[in-house]
């Protein structure tokens, strides 16, 4: 099941930078896990932003929603999930 999940992130300004920081790192190894599993297939900045624009390749709502809560940097997100499903024009046979 594809899903586009956009990602703003949002950090109070008084946060710790240290924290701040190894949570970037821990979001980023998890990212590359999730990456190479195939599970994270994409993600874009947007322009201008803290923001991202990703797609996720996944088996249920379940696994996205157990997914997208356990990031490191989660608690500082607001995200919009949009179910997609293939375009019947499109030559990738796996966009499902
Ligand atoms: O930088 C972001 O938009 C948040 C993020 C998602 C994966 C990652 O490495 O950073």
């Amino acid at each position: 099941m594809l899903f586009k999940v956009e990602m703003d992130v949002r950090v109070p300004l008084d946060y710790d930078p240290a924290r701040f920081e190894a949570l970037k790192a821990a979001e980023k190894a998890r990212f590359q896990e999730l990456q190479r599993a195939g599970t994270w297939r994409h993600i874009w900045r947007v322009v201008g932003q803290y923001s991202n624009v990703s797609i996720f390749d996944v088996e249920s709502n379940a696994q996205l929603h157990d997914l997208l809560t356990g990031l490191p940097l989660y608690p500082f997100m607001e995200v919009k999930v949009t179910a997609l499903c293939r375009h019947p024009s499109s030559l990738h046979d796996d966009d499902r």
